[in-house]
């Protein structure tokens, strides 16, 4: 897989982010209106206490009650502002990621095979959902606290200042002491965080490929092994989040008891004068207040810059999925009907990213409505070549036309209407019998399905379930045998009646007898179909009109199989071979 997109400058992040910020500006500016409103009824509380103070000291009793309906007031305030920032920030935040996932979604929908090869699929998945939520925390934190921060900051600095002006040098003293800790803190914290966020993408992995192949680990008795490999990475998990438990433990009370020591020290230098100025103590207290949000925009900031550090590596990958153009393009043109001819000319074609080309010189013609075999030992190259005749990746050399048109020059609604794909790993979405489908034929009726399911011999056992062709398929189609799956895959091929319908490995899970019988009503129903079956048995394509026998990429034989009996070696091979194998069997 390719990583070299991993890094990404700061414009490329913001050109990723700035079109959604654009679109929610409203709410965003509510967030922030909201956010000043707070940092100013927090910055304001100080000063009316040591009014309140001045007002006792003094025993000014209207004063005292004037003051603290304010500094009631103003606490309302900023608790409203609070609360207010916090939705308006979440609902941004939402808003964002919402879209941006729905964007990813799309944009991935138009991605050609080879796209998704480059990023693999699980990839893909994490971008869509770990990455967006570190995003989405960001946004959320930057609206209630990024704003926040540089006026808490001035707005303090200035005041502290301000309230005890001899004591300036407390202030810019304590403000380096508290950004070294908070430094050397959140440093140490952003490894930690980056080693847990690792151990929790193992420990989901061993999960993951534990639950699903279940029956593997079962069969080959190999639980004590996995669990001991969850646990590995389980155990180091746990003792990196103790780690940072500890290491918060300290800072917080760190900074705190450094604050204390500025109390101390400031009523110990100027505690004196109390005595003589009794408003002094009122201005301690207000600039013992100012000290603590002073030291907490500090801390506020820290986070922000570790918290930011994660979303920005993930905007950056959730751009690089963004900007990623399809490696592969349709032409948009009207739609029309191929018919089942198949041609390749010199069709070379490798894999992305692969040196040596998997198909090599491919050459060879189809009649619309002929029956073709492709065999070859495994790994010959047999899959790929029916990939290239959808146009799911496009060869690096040669031409492919499909009913007399290069596959190039088609809309892909032509090409995906004309052609229909049955795989040996039969992958049916979570929903109904029906709804699958209805992926071979959008308005198929009950009739088109029990048609289809009569060929792909599966109407027997659709009718023993409680609701036809409407029972539940459960997730990853768990609720179906190997063969019921296959035989559900191909009735989703055929329903549409295509002009070409191929069938790669795709009989495997069926008894012979079964197999024969869908490739008679394959042969009966589809008679205007070109069909194109790669088979391991010899026997699935005995009657084919014509047989590629591939090896190394090439195709090296071809004909009837009564020709190729005669003149292929390698088909010799594994006719005889198999026809041995079953003489033992029998
Ligand atoms: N998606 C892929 N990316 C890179 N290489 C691939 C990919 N799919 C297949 N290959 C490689 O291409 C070669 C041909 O594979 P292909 O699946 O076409 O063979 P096959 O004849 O269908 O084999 P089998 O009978 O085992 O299914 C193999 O060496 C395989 O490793």
């Amino acid at each position: 897989m390719d990583q070299s997109f991993l890094a990404d400058s700061g414009e490329e992040i913001m050109k990723t982010l700035w079109p959604y910020l654009r679109r929610f500006w409203g709410v965003e500016v509510a967030a922030m209106v909201a956010t000043f409103v707070y940092a100013f009824a927090n910055l304001w509380q100080p000063k009316l206490l040591q009014g309140v103070m001045n007002a006792i000291i003094k025993g000014n009793n209207d004063a005292v009650v004037r003051y603290g309906v304010e500094l009631l007031l103003l606490a309302l305030l900023g608790i409203i502002a609070g609360v207010a920032n916090t939705i308006f920030s979440a609902r941004a935040a939402l808003n964002i990621s919402t879209k941006m996932r729905s964007d990813i979604y799309h944009h991935v929908q138009k991605f050609a095979f080879a796209d998704i090869e480059k990023f693999a699929a699980s990839n893909l998945v994490v971008r869509m959902t770990n990455d967006i939520n570190q995003v989405q925390g960001m946004i959320m934190q930057a609206l209630q606290i990024v704003a926040r921060v540089p006026i808490m900051f001035i707005g303090a600095l200035v005041l502290a200042m301000m309230t005890i002006p001899e004591m300036w040098w407390m202030v810019v003293l304590m403000i380096v002491i508290v950004a070294i800790i908070a430094w050397i803190g959140l440093t140490v914290l952003g490894k930690k965080f980056g080693q847990v966020q690792g151990y929790i993408d193992q420990v989901n992995t061993i999960a993951r490929e534990n639950l699903m192949g279940v029956r593997v680990v079962k069969s080959f008795n190999q639980e004590a092994n996995q669990e001991k490999k969850f646990a590995g990475a389980s155990d180091k998990m746990t003792k990196v989040s103790v780690q940072i438990g500890y290491i918060f433990s300290m800072m917080m009370p760190g900074v705190f008891a450094f604050a204390n020591i500025a109390i101390g020290a400031a009523v110990l230098i100027i505690g004196h004068n109390i005595t003589d100025h009794p408003a002094y103590l009122a201005a301690i207290a207000s600039f013992v207040g100012y000290m603590m949000q002073l030291f907490m925009a500090i801390i506020n900031a820290g986070f922000i810059a570790t918290g930011a550090t994660r979303a920005f590596v993930s905007l950056g990958r959730i751009g690089t999925v963004l900007q990623h153009q399809p490696s592969m393009a349709f032409k948009d043109v009207p739609e029309t009907e191929l018919s089942g001819s198949i041609e390749f000319n010199h069709v070379t074609f490798s894999y992305p990213g692969d040196a040596l080309p998997t198909l090599r010189d491919v050459s060879f013609k189809v009649e619309p409505g002929e029956m073709v075999g492709i065999v070859g030992a495994t790994g010959a190259g047999k899959s790929t070549l029916a990939q290239l005749i959808p146009r799911l990746f496009d060869p690096d050399s040669g031409q492919i036309k499909v009913g007399g048109s290069d596959v190039r020059d088609v809309a892909e609604a032509t090409l995906r209407d004309s052609i229909s794909m049955v795989l040996q790993r039969a992958t049916l979405f979570s929903g109904t019998i029906a709804q699958n489908l209805r992926q071979g034929k959008p308005n198929a009726t009950v009739a088109d399905m029990r048609w289809a399911a009569d060929v792909a011999q599966s109407e027997e056992f659709i009718r023993r379930l409680d609701n036809e062709f409407d029972a539940t398929v459960e997730e990853r189609s768990a609720n179906f045998s190997g063969g019921q799956k296959q035989r559900l895959a191909i009735t989703r091929g055929v329903i549409g009646k295509p002009n070409i319908l191929i069938m790669d490995d795709s009989t495997s899970a069926l008894d012979a007898r079964s197999e024969r019988l869908v490739q008679e009503a394959l042969a009966r129903e589809l008679t205007g179909t070109t069909t194109v079956i790669i088979a391991e048995k010899i026997s699935s394509i005995i009657h084919a009109d014509q047989i590629l026998v591939m090896d190394h990429g090439q195709v090296v034989d071809r004909g009837t199989h009564e020709q190729l009996v005669q003149s292929s070696p390698i088909y010799q091979e594994i006719y005889t071979t198999q026809k041995a194998k079953e003489g033992r069997n029998a």
